[in-house]
């Protein structure tokens, strides 16, 4: 049987839920206490390889690993021979420039001159030749937000999220260059055999996902409130109806979205509706 080899971050932002997304797909790694750098699954045919996040866009190039779990800004900043094969949808966030908050800023001509520390001097650089703005890169690895602090830079170039580190460096964001989430990315030569298991694992954590978010909600309806109950229920199609033993009520079944939920009882209730139901949902395949 064929072993696809992921590459997933050995620790750091990226690892816990790179691992529950697996687990859910109902892969299963015996891990064990000690941090080991390479993992059979038990119960599919995936082999795991834990490695910095940095390595891991030119490890799947290479081909050592044939699929891998990295935040789309470490992709693109090492422009490697590599494909999105999906976009995950957590470690959301985007790289900006950010300036001292005691500047005044009217627009990019503002970095004109300037230097700007950053680890991501690839992606920067490709934005300032885009702006035809020329400034110095200073290249370092991590605690980029304090640069400007201790004079090592003018601004900055960084991951930014909640704002929270910028707010405490007295920095202020004023250009978002790209947004970032971590996506599962693949070298683009895979055997025909290795296409088959990313596909088998794509599909499970597509139905793990779909599921996020996503309620399963069960109440009583009298006959002639089923209709107007039903519109309502933005359910996957319409929802299930079922008789109950008492005459002259039926049960719905449907799903709703978590975000909506609270809105979409008091509407039920307000139209008939009783005994409300709402349950978890683990996958949902269609
Ligand atoms: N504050 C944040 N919010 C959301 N996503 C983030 C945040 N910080 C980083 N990320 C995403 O998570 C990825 C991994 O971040 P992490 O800090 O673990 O890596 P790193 O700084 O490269 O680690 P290392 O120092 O070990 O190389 C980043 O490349 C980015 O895509
Ligand atoms: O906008 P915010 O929500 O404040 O997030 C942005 C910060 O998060 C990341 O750092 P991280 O927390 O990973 O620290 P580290 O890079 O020092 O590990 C990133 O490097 C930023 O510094
Ligand atoms: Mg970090």
């Amino acid at each position: 049987m064929t072993q696809l080899k992921i590459a997933i971050q050995n620790k750091g932002r990226l690892y816990e839920d790179s691992m529950e997304l697996i687990k859910e797909a109902g892969i299963k790694f015996s891990l064990g206490s000690s941090r080991v750098l390479l993992a059979s699954a038990k119960n599919f045919p995936m082999d795991a390889l834990f490695l910095r996040d940095d390595d891991i866009p030119q490890t799947v190039a290479d081909g050592v690993a044939d699929i891998g779990i990295v935040g789309e800004n470490e992709m693109l900043e090492k422009k490697e021979n590599v494909v999105i094969a999906k976009r995950l949808g957590f470690s959301k966030c985007r790289l900006s420039l950010a300036i001292p908050k005691s500047e005044e800023y009217a627009g990019v001509e503002w970095f004109n001159g300037k230097k700007i520390a950053t680890s991501y001097p690839v992606i920067l650089q490709d934005f300032l030749d885009k702006h035809n703005i020329k400034a110095d890169i200073h290249v370092i690895t991590g605690s980029v937000e304090i640069a400007p602090g201790i004079g090592l830079a003018d601004a900055i170039f960084d991951i930014v999220s909640s704002g929270s580190t910028l707010v405490s460096n007295r920095l202020k964001e004023v250009e978002v260059v790209t947004a970032s989430e971590a996506v599962l990315i693949a070298n683009p030569n895979l055997s025909e055999a290795k296409k088959a298991v990313l596909e088998e694992l794509i599909f499970r954590m597509e139905s793990v996902q779909r599921a996020e978010g996503k309620k399963y909600i069960l109440l009583n309806a009298p006959n002639d409130k089923i209709e107007e109950i039903s519109a309502i229920l933005p359910g996957m199609k319409s929802p299930t109806v079922t008789p109950l033993a008492e005459s002259g009520w039926s049960s719905l079944h449907s799903v709703i979205a978590e975000n909506d939920f609270w809105e979409i009882i008091g509407k039920l209730k307000a139209a008939g509706a009783q005994g409300i139901l709402v349950v978890p949902i683990e996958k949902m395949i269609f």
